[in-house]
């Protein structure tokens, strides 16, 4: 993966300021000016709306008739069987996929597309399934990554060494420093991140987004190969840090017993359609849901059971 396709761009840009739609082009633009920012309360306590979502590829329907609406500062867990759209799901939300209809509402902005260049102004940073780290740097290093955005000083600035790209340098070595102690990562961070077990490069690919400072935090398969302890301190990790910075979290996890202590929300899918969207109380006792995962789940022995 090169820094130029690096996906954790990150944003301090406020929800609402001007510059969010600075640089769209004139089509983005006219989109959004279809949708102009929502201001009214309700509004402004939904971090993120999907409005009748659809997509599909060739003849496979990959998400059918998708509405979401998920509370700011809410952890909200997506689940589903294979090929549900779970994974179709986080990419529109993130720009890589334009639905064929509907529309995400982000901070307040409507988009039949997400500008996915801009997602870090946006406020929003992801970590993927697989490890997407830079393994020959360093621990550190690769956190720093995550607020490459933030840096307003030129790269002719940067080789020089003015004193505005020695502050950025400084407020970024010091974010990144806070959030490895926060995610308690500091006794690794002079390592190269290739060497760590797999855990804990999860764990480092959580500090390289939350040190962008995200209002949303997409989370794509965050406990996906760890063992059973390190899922539940993942879990605790990603809790702690909406507890402290107050984001809002989608995950998608296929670890429902991890799922149900985790999240506010859950929303099922299956086949494209939302089948439930309901607290893990409700989830657990919902007899489609049963049929068509939890049943499933809880006969896998790799499942993680309900
Ligand atoms: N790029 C693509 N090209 C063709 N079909 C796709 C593509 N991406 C997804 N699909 C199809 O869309 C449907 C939904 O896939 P998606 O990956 O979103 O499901 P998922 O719930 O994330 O599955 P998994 O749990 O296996 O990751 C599946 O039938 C899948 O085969």
């Amino acid at each position: 993966m090169s820094m130029a396709n690096y996906a954790f761009e990150v944003s301090q840009t406020s929800a609402y300021a001007p510059e969010i739609l600075e640089g769209l082009s004139s089509a983005e633009r006219r989109d959004d000016a279809a949708s102009a920012p929502v201001r009214d309360e309700s509004d402004l306590s939904t971090g993120l709306a999907l409005e009748d979502i659809n997509l599909s590829f060739g003849g496979v329907v990959a998400l059918a008739g998708v509405d979401l609406s998920i509370k700011a500062g809410e952890i909200r867990a997506i689940i589903g069987p294979n090929g549900a759209g779970k994974s179709s799901l986080i990419n529109v939300i993130s720009g890589v996929y334009r639905p064929e209809r509907g529309h995400v509402v982000l901070n307040g902005v409507r988009y039949a597309q997400v500008p996915t260049q801009k997602l870090a102004h946006l406020g929003v940073a992801r970590t993927f399934q697989n490890l997407a780290l830079f393994k020959g740097l360093s621990v550190l290093d690769n956190v720093v990554a995550g607020r490459a955005h933030t840096v307003r000083s030129s790269f002719a600035g940067q080789i020089v060494g003015t004193p505005l790209s020695r502050r950025e340098r400084r407020d970024s070595y010091d974010r990144a420093i806070q959030i490895l102690d926060f995610l308690h990562l500091g006794g690794v961070r002079d390592r190269l991140a290739g060497t760590l077990p797999y855990g804990l490069q999860k764990r480092v690919e959580l500090a390289r987004a939350l040190v962008a400072e995200p209002r949303l935090l997409l989370l794509d398969e965050p406990m996906a190969g760890m063992t059973a302890t390190e899922k539940s301190e993942m879990a605790s990790f990603i809790r702690a840090a909406r507890d402290r910075f107050g984001m809002t979290v989608v995950l998608i996890e296929h670890d429902v017993g991890v799922v149900m202590e985790l999240s506010d929300r859950i929303a099922v899918l299956d086949y494209g359609l939302k089948i439930a969207d309901a607290t893990p109380a409700e989830i657990r006792s919902d007899q489609r849901v049963i049929d068509a995962y939890l049943g499933v789940v809880s006969e896998n022995e790799d499942g993680g059971g309900i």
